[in-house]
């Protein structure tokens, strides 16, 4: 087994679709590593099967009933707790370097050359780039470093409520300490700086390996159409469009097909590609009845139903009118 290995976290079905959407990007630029993902209770058994196909392995960790103390102490901040599941990450110390990558993130080229990169390794975060993004980072798994977040995390909370908050308490230092320990800005383009540097993204944006799906607009959110290979509905500018039918296009290639040969779209009563953020009634598709499946089989997928573009149109508003 190679001791090196990609690693994501999904704590739920909409996750874990984009977990299998980034496998399947790894896997498509020719890497040769080990894939591996974390899950929680709350993936479905239908979409483990699933997972089964994409990663070399799915480790299963439930926080809620950790019979380690420090972890039931952090746990008494419930907000903490998809954070302190990617902490596990650090525990996986069958593999001496590892790369984390969001579930919400995409592959478009090759990025095996990141394993050469010592820990702590990662892109700035476009808020405030003195602070790194923790949507893609290079590290050593190391049951110390581990506890000792842990133990931070008990002890001083996260500034941000998250991970990236904690991680880059934990590690302080790596904004001055040594500029190799910066990845380039191709190794997690998040989409936003497509409007926030145009220009920048149009001189450099060809020579992108990853894109990241940051904040609340999540490629799964959007109603895409297999046979014009287009978003149904999109309010954004061109490049992000162009991003998120890339992902999609993976989706219906590699992920699709998959599902389909497990024969889940016709057994499930229900597909629950849900925002956690809003009401599911409103958002669940039913793939069980036979139109859905025909829709389907005709490449007319839209995961959470007509409601979808509504459920964006809110989004939007809350922020554009600063409703929180
Ligand atoms: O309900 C959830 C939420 C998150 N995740 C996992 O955690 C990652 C981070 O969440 P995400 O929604 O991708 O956060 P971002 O929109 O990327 O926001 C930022 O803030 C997060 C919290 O600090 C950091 O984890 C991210 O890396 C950082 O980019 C996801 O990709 C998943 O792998 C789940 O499995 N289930
Ligand atoms: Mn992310």
């Amino acid at each position: 087994m190679s001791s090196e290995a990609f690693v994501t976290l999904a704590t739920n079905d909409n996750y874990a679709i984009g977990a299998m959407v980034l496998a399947s990007s790894l896997r498509k630029v020719g890497t040769q590593k080990h894939l591996f993902i974390l899950i929680t209770d709350n993936v479905s058994d239908k979409i483990r099967e699933v997972l089964n196909k994409f990663f070399d392995t799915i480790q299963l960790v439930n926080l809620l009933k950790s019979p380690d103390p420090k972890i039931l102490e952090a746990l008494k901040r419930p907000e903490l707790s998809v954070t302190l599941t990617k902490l596990y990450c650090w525990k996986l110390t069958q593999f001496t370097k590892c790369i984390f990558m969001d579930a919400d993130t995409l592959v478009v080229q090759n990025i095996d050359e990141l394993f050469e990169r010592q820990e702590l390794s990662a892109v700035p975060d476009i808020g405030w780039p003195d602070c790194f993004n923790s949507g893609v980072f290079v590290y050593q798994p190391s049951e110390q470093t581990f506890n000792n977040l842990i133990e931070m995390a008990a002890r001083d909370g996260s500034f941000d409520g998250g991970d990236q908050g904690l991680l880059n308490q934990y590690f302080s230092d790596w904004s001055t300490k040594d500029i190799d320990h910066h990845l380039s800005f191709i190794y997690n383009m998040t989409l936003a700086s497509t409007y926030s540097y145009l220009p920048a993204f149009k001189r450099f944006g060809k020579n992108v390996k990853v894109i990241h799906f940051l904040g609340s607009l999540k490629p799964w959110y959007c109603s895409y159409n297999a046979s014009t290979k287009k978003l149904n509905t999109f309010i954004g500018n061109d490049h992000a469009r162009e991003f998120i039918e890339k992902w999609w296009q993976m989706m219906v290639d590699n992920v699709h097909p998959v599902i389909e040969q497990l024969n889940i779209v016709g057994s499930m009563s229900s597909m629950a590609i849900s925002n956690p953020n809003q009401p599911s009634s409103s958002i669940t598709t039913t793939t069980a009845d036979d139109d859905r499946y025909q829709a389907w089989q005709q490449g007319q997928m839209d995961y959470l139903g007509a409601d979808s573009y509504d459920n964006i149109q809110k989004r939007l508003d809350q922020s554009i009118h600063g409703q929180q």
